[in-house]
């Protein structure tokens, strides 16, 4: 996956609305990330389409359950050639240790990055402290996950953009900072609580942006992508 492009989420429920999309970049070979709804919408054969066309898929469906379960899960995910999947930190050592252990045991060659969830972007401080009972600052539990993914042996995190140099400050600056919270200085925020724009979060040491609605619902998504690839790449 080429960190100069940013990752766009496809956040679809069909493939008449995925490929109509697709079809406005035709020609450029894009990173994206395909979620929960795309996936359970078209599962294995939408991968093999969006990879068919060229694209690099982040493959996000932040698995969190037992160990045994996360570790063959893994092995499956590994078989469909992507560059990348996740879990949730909040899942543990254990069960971090175990999906990379599935990956590397399913995968042919490469294995995909692994990296974990620590708390959601769309999660504000008071939401943890009231809703998940922690105390202190989004900060202080995003960075506990943090050391705790590194321990688990995994090669980054997906935080936000706000938390990007403090974990490289505390964890080295070859662990992954995957970022989505993106939003242009003209977007509404939607459900995101934890922000900034492609150009901060290029200073303040991501490594991948991840970007949806802000592209896939702008009149002219490949204008939108192309100034969000300039203010993210014109700061590297
Ligand atoms: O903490 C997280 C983890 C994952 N996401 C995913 O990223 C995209 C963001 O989409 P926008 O439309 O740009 O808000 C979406 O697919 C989420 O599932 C996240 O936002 N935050």
């Amino acid at each position: 996956m080429d960190p100069k492009k940013p990752i766009i989420a496809l956040d679809f429920s069909n493939q008449e609305d995925l490929f109509h999309f697709l079809d406005q970049f035709e020609g450029q070979q894009l990173n994206v990330k395909v979620g929960m709804e795309l996936f359970y919408a078209g599962g294995k054969p939408f991968l093999e389409r969006i990879q068919a066309q060229g694209h690099d898929i982040f493959l996000d469906l932040k698995l969190h359950d037992i160990p045994n379960t996360v570790e063959r899960a893994m092995a499956i995910l590994a078989s469909t050639g992507v560059a990348m999947v996740n879990v949730h930190a909040a899942g543990g050592k254990e069960m971090m240790a175990a999906a990379l252990r599935g990956l590397e045991a399913g995968s042919n060659g490469k294995r995909p990055l692994l990296i974990s969830v620590t708390q959601l972007t769309s999660t504000s401080t008071e939401q943890m402290n009231q809703e998940q009972g922690i105390p202190g600052e989004v900060l202080d539990s995003v960075l506990r996950y943090a050391e705790l993914t590194k321990a688990a042996g995994l090669d980054g995190v997906v935080c936000s953009p706000l938390e990007a140099a403090a974990i490289k400050a505390a964890c080295g600056p070859d662990f992954l900072t995957v970022t989505p919270g993106i939003r242009l200085e003209s977007s509404v925020a939607d459900d995101q609580k934890r922000i900034m724009t492609p150009a901060k979060a290029s200073r303040s040491g991501s490594d991948y942006i991840v970007v949806g609605r802000p592209i896939t619902q702008a009149d002219d998504a490949v204008a939108t992508y192309q100034q969000i690839v300039s203010d993210w790449s014109g700061q590297k």
